[in-house]
């Protein structure tokens, strides 16, 4: 007759109102006849499972949770079926099961029997709902009590079917009743010796999977309330993408490590007769969902991820066991008889050790059990010890096209590496379908993100935290919020603003600050700055990578830099504060670097946006050896000089440039020439040299009364520097030359910055606006030398240096830009 199964869940079956949308899909199809398997509505088989308990346990209030029960299987049915109509079928159900809880009450002890009579209840009550609906509707209904015909027996995996009475009296019921749909009792089902029982949890679908076989179904649908199968586990990765087909060893891979697929042992049915099963949104009926079947496709090769939690790794070592054979029997041995169930196991091939992977609860019996097994052994020191680690989680890669493919287990393991997560232990069986890692519990979210964003499942995600978002920072966040959406889409690259501080005030965010609207969202947070708070909050547990962007010109920001690169924080800044601040601080920052496997990226802080550190790390990879570096290294000054004729104060023009933001946010530090000699510094010890600070000679041309005195003061002082400015200017004029800032380093550690009286013709006097220029002479280019040359300052070119440094970042952490 062409029957098809469909199968229903609680959420599909919550109220009334789903019911109706339940018949609705039902009546939508052209299947030429349907096998309804139905569970109980909703929370139901938990509230007869607690009823009965309460009951046997003597507890008065078993009477009023029978009440609110029946109370809500009687408002769906005179919602479904009018206020007159017969209801005598439920208050059967509901008079046989008082009669029962009350036994149970008295006895004061709760029988399996029992327990299985009424857990199995909501699906009676559920399948007598629905039937009576249907046929309400004009469809020729019949209702199909499980209990009657599926006979099955204990097993070791499980119940199975017994075959032939369940076929004997499945045909006994078809000989009396012929419509066509049939609404069965998931779940339920009798013992060989008569006892009325269920499939155990998840039997649903099991029941499901068993009708259509009975039937001769040509494909079961299970109607849930998600759109079908997903990657991953939607609250670990909210970027889970759906699948549209998967093969059963697929679904039953990522079923046993915890998906919430369908049950393992639902396929089975299934897998025998090669029936496609289909995964499906009962409130979303258009949706194709997602196609379990015998083949799948090759692409992607990874289909899902998922992980299992709350585990233990169990180890046994020792060299007694190198090429002893039956080592591994009694391991399994001792843990089968110790009832404890091995989720994963790997051997090394030097059979040094063997380690297992085991629930947490069950860790303690294994050890118990391993410890005895070898207690000889262990005595005589050819096995040193059975040990326990806690706190494990197991994430499993799963897809057919992983067989045979190379590069698959590489990639998983390089964004492992990447995301900073340590491997306990790995195993692939010889069908390449599931890589398993053991990993400590705290890395699973962030292991599963990594490794889902690798295969492109979903976006690289970079949790990123902002700190001083002022001049540079805003518009370094205007960049970031018109580039997102192409990053996203052409690099799959997603940096989520997750944090913002300023001096003041911190904002943190958990899925997302909108960098468009950061203004508003800092406006509005009262929190103060906590640096190691934010911190946390940026090195999210599940988020793969983390990275902040310091835009202040904090020494107090840069002092937690090291701290952040150890703990695997990338950072990336403009701040020059930690290139050429105190030494020690300098070579912790290096030395976390390595410790974390962090990267720290400070490209602007020279030059802005050209490519100064760059340049010059390219010569010194390439092996070169520099000579000397010499230029104009300060925009702000560079500005200033070329726009200084006499024609207006110099004190003006400062103001002009603060308003342009090429200044550092005292000006002092341009005019002091202070800031050229961190850059100096920087570049010194980017060369390899260890060059202090205190080490250049500078040039001031801030005067003395104005060198301590507040920023506000100093800048309503500044017409005080105008007239020994204007002196050095006629003077130089005076002798046919020009002025200029110049900074000048060479390898015998000479580093000098001032103002320097150049010949008019100098290549240094034809700069415009805020161009700066490096030379840097070498082995290779000492004749002539290699020369940068740019804008080097201002809000604009500085806030794309620093994002150029933030993609340097992600294309190291594996984004395809
Ligand atoms: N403006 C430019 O052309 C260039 C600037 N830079 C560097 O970029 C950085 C930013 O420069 P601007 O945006 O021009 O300065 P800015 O003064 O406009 O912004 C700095 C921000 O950092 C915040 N801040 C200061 N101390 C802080 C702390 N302890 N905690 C949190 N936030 C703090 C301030 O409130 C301010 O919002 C500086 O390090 C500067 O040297 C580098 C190259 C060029
Ligand atoms: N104030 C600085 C900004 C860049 O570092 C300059 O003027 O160069």
């Amino acid at each position: 007759m062409g029957w098809v199964a469909h199968k229903f869940g609680g959420s599909s079956l919550a109220d009334a109102g789903r019911i109706r949308q339940v018949a609705t899909v039902l009546g939508a199809r052209d299947d030429a006849a349907q096998v309804v398997v139905v569970s109980a509505m909703a929370g139901v088989t938990d509230a007869l499972t607690r009823l009965v308990t309460d009951a046997a346990a003597g507890d008065a209030d078993w009477r009023v949770q029978l009440a609110g029960l029946r109370g809500r299987h009687v408002e769906a049915a005179t919602t479904l079926l009018g206020e007159h109509a017969d209801l005598g079928w439920l208050d059967s159900v509901f008079a046989d099961l008082a009669d029962l809880l009350h036994a149970q009450s008295l006895l004061g002890s709760l029988s399996r029997e029992a327990l299985d009579f009424v857990q199995g209840l909501g699906e009676v009550l559920s399948a007598g709902l629905l039937t009576r609906y249907l046929r309400s509707q004009g469809r020729e209904a019949a209702r199909l009590d499980a209990r009657d015909v599926l006979v099955v027996s204990e097993t070791e995996l499980g119940r199975v079917v017994e075959d032939t009475p369940t076929r004997d009296r499945l045909a006994a019921w078809r000989a009396v009743h012929d419509a066509r749909c049939v609404v069965v009792t998931g779940f339920v089902c009798r013992a060989a010796d008569g006892r009325i029982t269920t499939l155990g949890r998840n039997g649903s679908d099991y029941s499901g999977a068993i009708f259509a076989d009975l039937f001769d179904a040509t494909a079961l649908h299970i109607w849930t309330d998600v759109d079908g199968v997903l990657s991953a586990d939607p609250r670990l990765v909210p970027e889970a993408v759906l699948l549209d087909r998967l093969s059963y060893d697929e679904a039953c891979e990522l079923a046993y490590f915890g998906a919430r697929v369908i049950h393992p042992q639902t396929l089975a049915p299934a897998i025998r007769r090669g029936m496609p099963i289909v995964i499906r949104n009962t409130f979303n009926a258009g949706h194709p969902g997602t196609r379990i079947e015998a083949e799948s496709s090759a692409q992607p090769p990874v289909k899902g991820l998922t992980t299992i939690g709350d585990l233990a790794i169990v180890n046994l070592e020792g060299a007694g066991m190198i090429g002893v054979p039956g080592t591994a029997e009694r391991v399994f041995g001792a843990l089968h008889d110790a009832g404890v169930s091995v989720v994963m196991i790997s051997q090394g091939s030097s059979e040094h050790s063997i380690c297992s992977v085991v629930r947490a609860a069950q860790a303690g019996r294994a050890v118990a059990a391993l410890q005895h097994a070898f207690a000889a052994e262990l005595a005589a020191g050819s096995i040193h010890a059975v040990t326990s680690t806690p706190d494990i989680a197991v994430l499993a890669v799963v897809g057919d096209g992983m067989a045979g493919t190379p590069g698959i287990a590489a990639q998983v393991f390089n964004s492992l590496a990447r995301a900073q997560v340590n491997i306990r232990a790995i195993a692939q069986g010889a069908s390449e379908r599931n890589i398993s890692i053991a990993v400590a519990a705290g890395d699973a979210s962030r292991a599963l993100r990594a490794v889902h964003a690798a295969f492109f499942l979903s976006p690289q995600t970079v949790s990123v935290g902002i700190v001083g978002p002022g001049n540079v920072g805003r518009v370094f966040l205007q960049q970031l919020a018109a580039r997102g959406e192409e990053l996203r889409r052409r690099a799959n690259l997603d940096l989520r603003v997750r944090a913002i501080a300023n001096s003041r005030v911190q904002c943190l965010h958990e899925s997302g600050i909108d960098p468009a609207a950061w203004p508003e969202t800092l406006a509005a947070a009262t929190a103060p700055l906590e640096l190691d708070a934010f911190a946390d909050h940026v090195r999210a547990p599940h988020l793969p990578h983390a990275l902040i962007v310091d835009l202040s010109a904090s020494s107090e920001i840069a002092g937690h830099y090291a701290g952040w690169l150890a703990r695997g924080i990338h950072v990336v800044t403009p701040n020059k504060q930690a290139g050429s601040g105190d030494w020690s601080r300098y070579q912790a920052i290096r030395a976390a670097q390595a410790e974390g496997r962090s990267l720290f990226r400070y490209e602007a802080t020279v030059g802005a946006g050209l490519p100064v550190i760059s340049t010059l790390r390219d010569l010194l990879d390439t092996g070169d050896d520099i000579l000397s570096i010499e230029g104009i290294l300060s925009g702000t000054l560079a500005w200033l000089f070329n726009r200084f004729d006499g024609s207006v104060p110099f004190s003006a023009l400062v103001r002009e440039a603060r308003e342009l933001g090429y200044t550092e946010p005292d000006p002092r530090d341009d005019l002091s020439g202070m800031d050229v000699a961190r850059k100096l510094t920087i570049l010194a010890r980017e060369a390899g040299w260890s060059l202090r600070l205190e080490d250049v000679e500078v040039e001031s041309l801030v005067p003395e009364a104005l060198r301590g005195v507040p920023r506000e003061d100093f800048l309503a002082r500044l017409h005080e520097l105008d007239e020994a400015l204007a002196t050095r200017l006629a003077g130089a004029r005076d002798r046919g030359c020009i002025l200029r800032h110049v900074a000048h380093l060479d390898a015998e550690g000479r580093a000098r910055v001032g103002i320097a009286e150049l010949p008019a013709d100098h290549a240094f006097a034809h700069l415009a606006l805020t161009d700066n220029i490096i030379q840097f002479r070498s082995r290779r280019y000492c004749d002539n030398p290699l020369i940068v040359r740019g804008p080097g300052a201002g809000p604009d070119v500085t806030a794309a240096g620093v994002f150029a440094d933030v993609l340097r970042v992600a294309a190291a952490l594996g984004a395809q830009l």
